[in-house]
């Protein structure tokens, strides 16, 4: 390799000889015969090596010029020459940074052979510069931790990225099982381990709280390191951030619908994890939640997810029947039971037999009726009405309510034995207010059912409605929803639905509603008397225009009426 050598001596012979044995070895080579040139000369160009006389302007000015030449050319290798060897000079001028040492006289194999080691000599140095450089900014560059530590445990190594894991640069040369990095150290932990069996660890997943930080889940690889030849010298962890992989493979897995329930949101998705939890466990389930929320599709789902799916699903709704009749529809009767049973009658349980009875609106039995349902949840047996016959029945009892029974229970209006038997495992269906998200996913579905079920091709809302729908706090909740769009689709002439096409009560609701209401509550009583005078008095239609169910719409005319 072609170097570029300066030869500093006021001795005319010793540069030429040195001139003329490194021009033949290939090299480029200018000379200086004073300190002064030399520098001017270093100032200039950059060299591969330097040979500087020792007794340079009649002195030892050479030792003065070798300090000033590695500070301003710190790779240049520097050969000092003299024609008066001695110790002291020779450690002098190493301690100084010289490469190496030639007495004088020296012959043209030394030059070139010297000459060949410092260039050598050089050309390693800036590699295992360059490399060092190159894995600094790697290091500084990726966003994984990398920990290393020698067979000792101790520290040896960090990179930025270990910081935000609770470690810092004054812990290095520290032994780790002596570090507190503020969480339970499982990165040490597999340092450690593969110090100790030199197997490479592996921990997937795994909280990192690294000084009180947010926790991210991370995943830790641990590997040994060795020697050239072969020795263990300890381990490197890598830490890998992946809490946003995390989050996106929760995002993937996040369903859109759960059998009939559409939901996207967390609480939804919650919902239906222990849904599927609860497929198979025959325990009784108590499900709560504002009118509308969908509590009866929760139980359709219970059924349909377990083992009992081929099985009956009877359902009931226990606030729709008077007593007597809701007695004798849960467990039926027996001909002649009372005026007007002129025959055996099977009631819902028996029916439901080795399926699913779902009872809705089960805050509203009586108290009768709250201790004959007591009693079969405990025996598992029926008694038909004007029958002592116990019957073993084996239905899976799934309940739902609008109401909050545990208020009932404290009011002593519903048994605390029953509220028990029922609330084995409560789920919770939350209003549509507390996961406007899921307004885009509900819209769409239910304009598609409408579109196809009249025959319409209504597609989309317009940006009004829209913002309508979500400023509304939807006190009907789903199936309010459901029945503006049913109405929607049935008025619009075009596929986007506009404020048109909606009832104009849904704009006046939606000013008069709070936006985070907690239940749902009468519209005004103007809102109500119009709707029904709208509709001809026609509760259903009313109900309909209100966008509320029809149980909900009686249930405020009640409030109404008290
Ligand atoms: N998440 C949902 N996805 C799709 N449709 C839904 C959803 N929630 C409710 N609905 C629809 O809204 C309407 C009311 O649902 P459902 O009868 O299950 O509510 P509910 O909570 O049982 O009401 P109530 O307490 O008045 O009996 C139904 O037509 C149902 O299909």
């Amino acid at each position: 390799m072609q170097a570029r050598i300066l030869i500093v001596d006021d001795e005319i012979q010793i540069t030429r000889l040195i001139s003329m044995v490194l021009g033949s070895d290939g090299h480029q080579t200018d000379v200086a015969h004073s300190c002064h040139d030399a520098l001017t000369l270093i100032g200039q160009q950059s060299y591969d090596v330097i040979f500087i006389d020792i007794m340079l302007d009649k002195n030892q000015g050479g030792l003065a010029l070798l300090k000033t030449a590695t500070t301003l050319s710190p790779t240049s290798r520097v050969i000092m020459m003299t024609g008066y060897p001695d110790v002291a000079t020779a450690t002098e001028s190493i301690r100084y940074g010289a490469f190496d040492y030639l007495c004088k006289p020296f012959d043209s194999l030394q030059i070139s052979s010297i000459t060949r080691h410092a260039i050598e000599n050089r050309r390693l140095q800036l590699e295992r510069e360059q490399f060092r450089a190159n894995l600094e900014a790697i290091n500084r560059s990726i966003s994984d931790a990398i920990i290393m530590v020698d067979q000792h445990l101790q520290l040896q190594h960090l990179n930025d990225a270990a910081l935000q894991c609770g470690y810092s640069a004054d812990q290095l040369g520290q032994a780790i099982d002596q570090l507190s990095t503020g969480c339970n150290g499982s990165c040490r932990m597999a340092l450690a381990e593969t110090v100790r069996t030199g197997q490479r660890q592996e921990l997937k997943r795994i909280e990192c709280r690294g000084n009180g930080s947010r926790t991210r889940i991370v995943s830790v690889i641990a590997t040994p390191t060795t020697s050239e030849d072969g020795h263990r010298t300890g381990a490197v962890a890598v830490i890998r951030d992946e809490t946003e992989l995390d989050a996106l493979e929760r995002q993937l897995q996040q369903r859109s619908h759960f059998h009939t329930i559409i939901g996207r949101a967390p609480v939804m998705q919650q919902l239906f994890t222990r849904i599927e939890a609860l497929a198979d466990v025959t325990s009784t389930v108590l499900i709560c939640g504002e009118s509308g929320t969908g509590k009866e599709l929760v139980a359709q789902a219970l059924h349909e997810c377990g083992a009992r799916k081929q099985k009956p699903f009877i359902k009931l709704n226990c606030s729709a029947l008077p007593e007597g009749l809701l007695e004798s529809e849960l467990f039926g009767h027996v001909r002649g039971a009372f005026t007007g049973a002129i025959k055996d009658k099977m009631g819902r349980f028996q029916k439901a037999h080795g399926g699913t009875i779902f009872l809705d609106e089960i805050g509203d039995i009586s108290p009768a009726l709250q201790i004959r349902l007591l009693r079969v949840l405990q025996e598992r047996e029926i008694e038909r009405v004007g029958d002592t016959t116990p019957i073993k029945i084996d239905v899976r009892v799934i309940a739902a309510t609008h109401r909050n029974l545990q208020e009932k229970v404290r009011r002593g209006e519903f048994r605390q034995d029953l509220y028990y038997r029922l609330n084995v495992v409560r789920l919770d269906v939350p209003p549509l207010r507390n996961r406007l998200e899921d307004l885009p996913l509900l819209v769409e579905h239910f304009l598609h059912k409408f579109s196809h079920k009249f025959n319409r091709t209504c597609s989309s809302l317009s940006e009004d409605v829209l913002s309508a729908f979500r400023s509304h706090s939807w006190p009907g909740n789903v199936r309010e929803l459901e029945h503006l769009i049913e109405h929607a689709c049935i008025l619009s002439q075009s596929s986007i639905i506009t404020s048109d096409d909606l009832p104009a009560e849904f704009f006046s609701i939606a000013r008069s509603t709070p936006e985070t209401g907690t239940l749902p509550h009468p519209h005004p009583d103007l809102t109500i008397k119009e709707a029904l005078h709208r509709t001809g008095g026609n509760r259903t239609e009313a109900a309909k225009l209100l966008g509320v169910s029809r149980r909900t719409f009686y249930r405020w005319l009640e409030q109404q009426a008290d």
